[in-house]
């Protein structure tokens, strides 16, 4: 499988701690991953760095055909450069419709003249219903966000950070307070994405990592402890003694 995303011996220190050591990870272009590990395990500080919140002491992160170093871009550029990020809470347009949502995250995408074009106004139009049928939005096209769910917001977002087209789309928790049905129906979601995209899931919930049925990465101190399926990484006895035996 060919690699998107390479980091390579990558630390990051806070104040004499080592919150990312030494950290390698890959990922394939069109690939689903999972990463979990206990709570101050690097998660979040590994999303920080792949998207340029925070600098690495050391090490290497590659991205792309010509495996741009990321360590040298803003982070206006690699989100440009086709990395999303999905936060815990949902941050949508409350006031507008699920339409209208879209639409505004479709037009970030196409500049701002795209609209101008009757039939470029069209298309979008037709990527928005798109979009709404990926998230299973299309019957509540024409509510306003405020109105939606916790899921129903969260699958909205999903979908404002899949009308940019991301090429990796980093998603923190999306199972968080959910129904039983919703993570359902976002397990859908992240499948169908990674067909098209790689898609990194930061999870705690074992019983949803278990149904993404991809591989898993297992962070402790830093590092990558395990990797592999979920019965693999839940059988080893490095993760159990920090992780699950906790
Ligand atoms: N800006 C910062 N300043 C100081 N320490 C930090 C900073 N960011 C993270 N840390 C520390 O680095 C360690 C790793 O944190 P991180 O948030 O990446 O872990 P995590 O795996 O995401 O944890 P959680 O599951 O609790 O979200 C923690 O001990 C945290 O306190």
């Amino acid at each position: 499988m060919s690699t998107l995303l390479e980091v390579s011996g990558v630390s990051k220190t806070f104040d004499g701690f080592k919150a990312i050591n030494n950290l390698s990870f890959r990922i394939g272009r069109r690939e689903l991953r999972a990463v979990i590990g206990p709570n101050g395990a690097g998660k979040t500080t590994f999303m920080d760095i792949v998207t340029g919140k925070t600098r690495p002491d050391s090490g290497t992160v590659l991205y792309g055909d010509k495996g741009q170093s990321l360590l040298a871009m803003s982070e206006s550029r690699i989100a440009q450069a086709g990395i999303g990020r999905k936060f815990q809470r949902p941050t949508v347009f409350e006031d507008q419709t699920v339409r209208e949502n879209l639409t505004m995250a479709l037009d970030g995408s196409r500049g701002p003249f795209a609209v101008l074009w009757s039939r470029a106004t069209r298309e979008a139009a037709h990527r928005v219903a798109e979009l709404a049928g990926e998230i299973g939005l299309d019957g509540t096209l024409d509510r306003k966000a405020g109105e939606l769910s916790h899921g129903q917001k969260q699958w909205l977002e999903i979908g404002m950070l899949l009308a940019q087209n991301p090429k990796l789309l980093l998603v923190d928790e999306p199972a968080a307070g959910m129904t039983p049905a919703e993570r359902e129906h976002t397990t859908d979601i992240l499948v169908e994405a990674a067909k098209t995209r790689a898609v990194v899931v930061v999870e705690h919930d074992m019983e949803f990592v278990r149904r993404l049925n991809c591989k898993v990465t297992v962070l402790h101190e830093g590092s990558v402890l395990a990797e592999g399926s979920i019965d693999h990484v839940t059988a080893d006895e490095k993760v159990i003694e920090v992780y699950l035996g906790r």
